[in-house]
């Protein structure tokens, strides 16, 4: 299984397919908000044709009903993991599990993962904007602890909180980490960042790539490059 999940934010059906033309074997690849908003949930069923593994990233947050309404639909779009923010709460999230169980195409639902704190939260605008006081990490944990209880199978952290998120919630509990950059003094919005070597590391099981892939001078190898770092 590829550890690299590359986030494909175009915001035309065009630019993706070009990006994968790259490509002759099946890779993970994560759809956000950009291109869901630009092309609509067809381009799911469109990169799943070329026969790519799809992280549906949507990170519904809103009461319990809602987000089980929600993620009975997107089950049925077959995708391979789906996400919700920890910080809608344990009946939110156990709503959601209902919900994609209800949806599931054959009886197998999509991983379902929660985002802790996004990587491009500090722990300065955590304690201060948020109102969260402490350290991101303990917070991080939290939240890890509360979706395993919730029955979520993994969840959105930083390269820097994977290896105690497996202390705290077993190693088979999903560590997918984004804000990974090719090197340490890159300044952007990403806070919590790390190199693809420091995530292999820590035992991270998938890293997420947007930027350092996809506005590469070549896409493709700086993919296979970040992969054979990763083994
Ligand atoms: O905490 C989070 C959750 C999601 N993301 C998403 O990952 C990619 C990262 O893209 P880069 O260009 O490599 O920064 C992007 O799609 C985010 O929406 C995240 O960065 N942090």
């Amino acid at each position: 299984m590829n550890k690299t999940i590359v986030a494909l934010d175009f915001s035309t059906r065009e630019e993706v397919m070009e990006f994968l033309k790259g490509f002759q074997e099946p890779i993970y690849v994560k759809i956000g908000m950009e291109l869901t908003y630009a092309c609509g949930l067809d381009i799911v069923k469109d990169v799943r044709a070329l026969g790519h593994h799809i992280f549906l990233d949507l990170k519904l947050h809103d009461i319990p009903n809602t987000v089980k309404g929600g993620m009975k639909n997107l089950a049925k779009l077959d995708v391979d993991i789906v996400n919700l923010h920890c910080a809608g709460g344990i009946e939110m999230m156990k709503a959601a599990i209902q919900g994609l169980e209800e949806g599931a195409v054959n009886g197998k639902r999509p991983l379902c993962i929660g985002v802790t704190q996004l990587t491009s939260t500090s722990k300065e605008a955590m304690n201060e904007e948020l109102g969260i006081p402490g350290e991101v990490l303990d917070c991080v944990i939290k939240y890890a602890k509360n979706a395993k209880e919730a029955g979520l199978d993994g969840v959105v952290c930083s390269v820097h909180e994977a290896r105690a998120i497996h202390e705290a919630c077993g190693k088979d509990f999903l560590t997918v980490t984004p804000g990974i950059r090719l090197s340490d003094d890159s300044k952007d919005d990403q806070k919590r960042v790390a190199t693809p070597a420091f995530a292999k590391e820590e035992g991270c099981d998938h890293i997420v790539v947007g930027r350092s892939i996809t506005k590469s001078a070549n896409p493709q190898q700086t993919y296979f490059d970040i992969e054979e770092m990763m083994k």
